[in-house]
């Protein structure tokens, strides 16, 4: 057998019937040459496609530009994500430094809620990333100066959107995270008659994008995400309890929050993912939203301009349950802490996962004019107040949490009274801006 393939390809001595042979193969081995060669050639030419397609993604991913076009509420115009160097920033702030730590996505990062979540889950060890389009709904320069206080805690906010798919495909890619805290969204009530796309944009389609990507994602992450008090909409029955019905919502603002329950219901139903929506009721404190009342009204008293107090039916005032934010922010890292697993891979359900709902509120209202009467103490200067009939414009008359499901779930117990919080605020507000020099803080 040996002798035999020896021959046919070694032939030794020259003669007919070898020199047939030979013959015969060197046609057999230019056809298997020729073969060898195309599939030599092919396998180049695919070579080169994957090259020259790898390199072209990495170039678009270094470059890319996304714009927000469906909301009028801009974001910063043009910004960019990818490269070496930006997924070394992602890795870095990702790293988790305690034992059984997590590693969170925080959306609205440079947002109040989700700074002051950022920094405490830093604080105690956990690899915090996270993610602001810096939009412009009210100045971003105060989003930016939370930003540069998160980095100087060594915590990365990337600069982008949750409409972003390729974005958040390309951080679950260079990351594992445990859990994403979702707190980017369009707030404030009476604004949405104002610019109605731009909550259908942020809290419908962009909660649907970040849980398309959270499906995706392998681990799937534990989701905790603010939805808010207002989905009691014109409810009556108070305190305001978890399993009340909440079909009849008086903002649209409240309509996609509750919306976005009943989506991330369905995320949990088919995908497995663990969900937790967090009804915050009327979050304020240091580093809080100018559109606010509270600091909204802080800015115009101090300048000596007058505010606006609305008041309800029958000249009844209204009442919120203020909730300061570090009750707020104590919820929200022991809903991540008990957040069960989610259960899906590859995009399916491998079995039931935790869907949760939490009020979280301060269980104390308080009237706005009281709110006023507060301030103007701390401030020491008295308000020029108009009182106003509450408009139709989406607010309701009073909110008051019942928050016995969290405070037998989480360990949730509020601790901070209005005035205390009210005087920390102002304190942090006179060291922002200085005294009489609230411009700065306009929407
Ligand atoms: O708890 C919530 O779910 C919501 O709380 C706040 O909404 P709101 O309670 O309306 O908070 P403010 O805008 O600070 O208003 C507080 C109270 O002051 C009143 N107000 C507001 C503005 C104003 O000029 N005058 C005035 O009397 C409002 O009618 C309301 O009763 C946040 O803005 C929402 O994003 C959040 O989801």
């Amino acid at each position: 057998m040996r002798l035999l393939m020896e021959e046919e390809l070694f032939p030794s001595t020259p003669g007919k019937v070898k020199i047939e042979r030979a013959h015969a193969f060197n046609r057999q081995f230019h056809r298997c040459f020729a073969s060898t060669s195309t599939m030599f050639l092919w396998a180049l030419f695919l070579i080169a496609l994957t090259i020259s397609y790898l390199s072209f993604k990495s170039f678009v991913d270094t470059g890319t530009h996304y714009f927000n076009l469906s909301s009028s509420v801009s974001s910063s115009s043009s910004h960019a994500w990818g490269g070496l160097q930006w997924e070394k920033h992602v890795r870095t702030s990702a790293e988790i430094r305690r034992a059984e730590g997590m590693s969170v996505l925080v959306t609205g990062a440079g947002g109040f809620v989700g700074s002051h979540v950022s920094l405490a889950l830093r604080k105690r060890g956990d690899g915090v990333v996270g993610l602001d389009n810096f939009n412009t709904y009210y100045d971003p320069s105060l989003k930016r100066a939370r930003r540069n206080l998160l980095s100087k805690s060594g915590i990365f906010v990337v600069e982008g959107d949750v409409n972003d798919a390729r974005l958040l495909a390309r951080l679950f890619d260079v990351v594992a995270f445990t859990h994403v805290m979702h707190l980017a969204a369009q707030a404030g009530v009476r604004y949405a008659m104002e610019n109605p796309a731009s909550y259908v944009h942020s809290n419908v389609a962009g909660l649907v994008t970040l849980l398309e990507a959270c499906k995706s994602a392998d681990p799937q992450p534990a989701i905790v995400w603010a939805s808010s008090s207002s989905v009691y909409g014109l409810n009556d029955k108070v305190p305001f309890s978890e399993s009340d019905k909440t079909d009849r919502p008086a903002s649209l603002y409240a309509a996609t929050k509750k919306a976005g329950e009943e989506i991330t219901h369905t995320y949990n139903h088919i995908y497995g993912l663990s969900v937790t929506g967090l009804r915050f009721f009327t979050v304020y404190g240091p580093w809080g939203r100018p559109d606010m009342a509270y600091f909204s009204f802080t800015r115009n008293i101090l300048q000596g301009k007058p505010i606006t107090v609305y008041r309800g039916k029958d000249k009844k005032n209204l009442a919120r349950d203020f909730t300061y934010i570090d009750d707020i922010v104590k919820g929200c890292v022991a809903s991540l802490d008990t957040a069960g697993r989610s259960t899906g891979s590859g995009g399916k359900k491998r079995g039931p996962a935790p869907y949760r709902i939490y009020n979280l509120g301060n269980t104390s209202p308080v009237s706005v004019p009281d709110l006023v009467g507060i301030l103007e103490r701390h401030l020491k200067v008295k308000a020029k107040k108009n009182m106003v009939e509450m408009p139709g414009n989406g607010d309701v008359p009073f909110t008051h949490a019942n928050v016995s499901l969290a405070r037998n779930e989480l360990g949730y117990k509020p601790t901070t009274d209005l005035n205390t919080g009210l005087r920390k605020f102002v304190k942090w507000y006179l060291s922002y801006y200085g005294y009489n020099k609230g411009d700065k803080s306009g929407m």
